[in-house]
């Protein structure tokens, strides 16, 4: 059937484009309208600040096309805004997360973890102070020692020693292998999450041990830090590396330059996150016995354990 005749060529093209519209591409044009609009600027004021054409601009106000990265840092530029509020409803548009955002601007790590300790308490997040120091955490990179030496401090502590990795695997009825495998990376955080929150129910008083990777999920970050005294056990890539090998993970020998450059890449990547917990404590460079006497002696003075 020819359908030119029914509906006119202009017509037909201008349906395909309202249909292809990407609803992404059709926000963001708006967010760049509303913040436009705020500012009481025209398009041709606004094209002549970013210096992008007015017929450019037009068609991202309409979520037509797809403009480049370079493009929307000169419209956030000249609209005086992040970059991140064009590309989301979390930024510019809503007036409450602008205004602390503005509080916060500029303020140093320590006064930043000042008003996240405070919003924690404020949100009824917080554990009780005392609970805290019973709960002891540890992280950190594979081979730092938190099974070993975590096992060694409840042992001596006389309070149960939970292996986070084996209460992930309780709550989801199957293996670690099987959750990654099968379920995929968003239902392990998942589970990882779920598995401390239980933890942190059924053990007031204990030792715990987390995965390596925990601190790569903010909310579950935010639960540790909150209800657990906790420490970070530091190495050396070289020490992680060789550790692990020596548990008899012989995967890593492979391609052994390859893997210790992963190795340093998560180490480095994680660092900041691992620095947030209440105690760093460095085990490069001693054998066990002697880690666990220096650990033993950090939280008797730091903690008060
Ligand atoms: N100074 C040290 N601190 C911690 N572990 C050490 C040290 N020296 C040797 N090790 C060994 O390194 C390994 C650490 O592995 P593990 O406790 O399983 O770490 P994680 O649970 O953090 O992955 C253990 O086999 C432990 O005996
Ligand atoms: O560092 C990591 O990304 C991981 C470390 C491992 O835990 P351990 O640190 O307990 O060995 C593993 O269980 C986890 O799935 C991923
Ligand atoms: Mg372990």
């Amino acid at each position: 059937m020819d359908t030119s005749t029914a509906h006119p060529h202009k017509d037909l093209n201008t349906e395909r484009a309202e249909v292809q519209r990407e609803p992404f591409l059709v926000a963001l044009g708006e967010r760049v309208r509303s913040l436009r609009a705020r500012k009481g600027l025209t398009r041709r004021a606004l094209a002549l600040a970013s210096d992008v054409s007015e017929r450019h601009l037009a068609n991202l106000e309409l979520g037509v096309g797809n403009a480049s990265v370079l493009v929307l840092r000169q419209v956030a530029r000249a609209l005086d805004c992040e970059l991140v509020d064009l590309l989301s409803d979390e930024g510019a548009n809503a007036p409450e997360r602008l205004l602390i955002r503005e509080l916060l601007r500029g303020r140093s790590d320590d006064e930043l973890r000042r008003a996240r300790l405070a919003l924690t308490e404020l949100y009824g997040q917080a554990g009780p102070a005392d609970a805290r120091t019973a709960r002891i955490a540890l992280v950190g990179l594979r081979g730092a020692g938190k099974s070993t030496l975590g096992q060694m401090l409840a042992d001596d502590l006389n309070v149960p020693f939970v292996e986070l990795n084996r209460e992930i695997e309780r709550v989801a009825g199957c293996g670690l292998g099987e959750i990654h495998n099968l379920l995929g990376p968003t239902a392990y955080r998942r589970y990882e999450r779920r598995a401390l929150e239980e933890a942190i129910q059924l053990y007031p008083d204990a030792v715990i041990a987390t995965p390596g990777g925990l601190v790569s999920d903010p909310a579950t970050l935010n639960l540790l830090l909150s209800h657990c005294y906790t420490v970070w056990l530091r190495a050396t890539p070289q020490e992680h590396m060789s550790r692990v090998i020596e548990q008899g993970d012989l995967r890593p020998m492979a391609g052994n330059q390859e893997a210790m450059d992963d190795l340093r890449r998560i180490l480095d990547g994680r660092a900041a996150f691992y620095g947030k917990a209440d105690l760093s404590f460095d085990t490069s460079g001693k054998a066990l016995g002697e880690a666990y006497g220096g650990l033993r002696q950090a939280l008797r003075q730091q903690a008060g354990r």
